[in-house]
């Protein structure tokens, strides 16, 4: 499928503001495209996230956002600014790049000061937002460490302490997670969740799973193209169908599909799935469960389980190549 044929499922225009706004931009290095016409809305103090296959263009499109690179064409704002306006922008940005390197030779506290320093803080300003930067990171206890000594998990979190320095406005982290084993990868997912509300997050990611779990909004990109973008609800069709998996035993699709605002119903036996979709204008998913249990029961189906919409992973494979 060409990303032409994807059916770009655009969301009605936001009702709260946008932090970051992303218009009909291109980026090319020489004669490879690696962005083209991309364009989407990331609503303030959302979790986004910026999906896609290898190639797709998150980086590009990650450090056109960070102001690292301009776009060939098109209007990128953040927080109504240029990218690139370091001044007005200056402490109310703060980026993770995916392979932020520590200097090894200096020590933690120091360095992640001075950095507050760099943003135009006091001594004693940055020290204290040093320390509440660290102490959110869960490493209060690195101050005097070398970073150089730091595992890759400790250096991450350092990395991310350096972007929550002094209350950004828009965090921007690039592929958070990557390299880390399991449980620090819990971690530092555990630590992104607890920045929701406080500020608009961008994560780019090739873990869905986390993205799912972490992100309300997302765009998915393929061949640097949004194929779509939008609430993390609609992008996964959670408020407008129901799945039900169904043990061996009969399948009522015609009595499921006689149900009050049921649109559609589809049945594949080999994953035993029975797709429900209903209009949600009409009832909401879980009235709609109420009503296709009752018929299912009642004719004898046995339900394994109940999800609303599609996995993120499914969404993904759908409409990227
Ligand atoms: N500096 C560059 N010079 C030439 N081509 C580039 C450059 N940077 C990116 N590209 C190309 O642009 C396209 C998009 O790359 P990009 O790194 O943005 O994708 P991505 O979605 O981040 O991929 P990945 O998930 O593998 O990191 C790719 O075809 C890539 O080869």
């Amino acid at each position: 499928m060409s990303p032409e044929q994807h059916d770009n499922v655009k969301i009605a225009a936001p009702l709260i503001p946008s932090a970051i706004s992303v218009q009909s931009v291109f980026k090319s290095f020489g004669n490879v495209a690696a962005v083209k016409d991309l364009s989407f809305e990331v609503p303030e103090g959302s979790v986004f996230g910026l999906i896609g296959p290898n190639g797709a263009g998150k980086t590009t499109t990650f450090s056109m956002l960070a102001g690292y690179l301009a776009p060939t064409r098109g209007l990128i704002s953040v927080l109504d600014h240029d990218p690139d306006a370091v001044e007005a922008l200056k402490g109310r940005v703060g980026v993770l790049p995916q392979d932020a390197l520590l200097p090894p030779g200096e020590q933690v506290g120091a360095y992640v000061s001075f950095l507050a320093e760099l943003q135009g803080m006091t001594h004693s300003a940055a020290q204290n937002a040093a320390r509440a930067a660290l102490a959110e990171v869960e490493g209060a206890d690195w101050w005097n460490r070398r970073c150089g000594t730091l595992s890759h998990g400790m250096a991450k979190r350092v990395g991310l302490a350096q972007a929550f320095l002094g209350e950004p406005r828009v965090v921007l982290l690039d592929e958070p997670t990557a390299g880390l084993d399991p449980r620090v990868a819990y971690g530092v997912r555990r630590i992104i969740g607890a920045r929701k509300g406080r500020c608009t997050l961008v994560i780019s990611s090739h873990n869905l799973q986390e993205l799912e779990a972490i992100c309300d909004h997302a765009a998915i990109l393929d061949h640097g193209s949004v194929v779509a973008h939008g609430s993390m609800a609609e992008l996964t069709a959670s408020s407008s169908e129901i799945r039900f998996e169904l043990a061996a035993g009969p399948v009522p699709e015609d009595a499921v599909r006689g149900i009050e605002a049921v649109t559609t119903v589809t049945f594949d036996g080999s994953a035993r799935e029975l797709v429900v979709t209903f209009d949600r204008t009409a009832v909401d998913a879980e009235e709609m469960i109420r009503r296709a249990c009752s018929v299912l029961y009642h004719h004898q189906a046995r339900i394994s389980s109940i999800s609303k919409g599609r996995r993120l992973e499914q969404r993904v494979m759908e409409l990227t190549e």
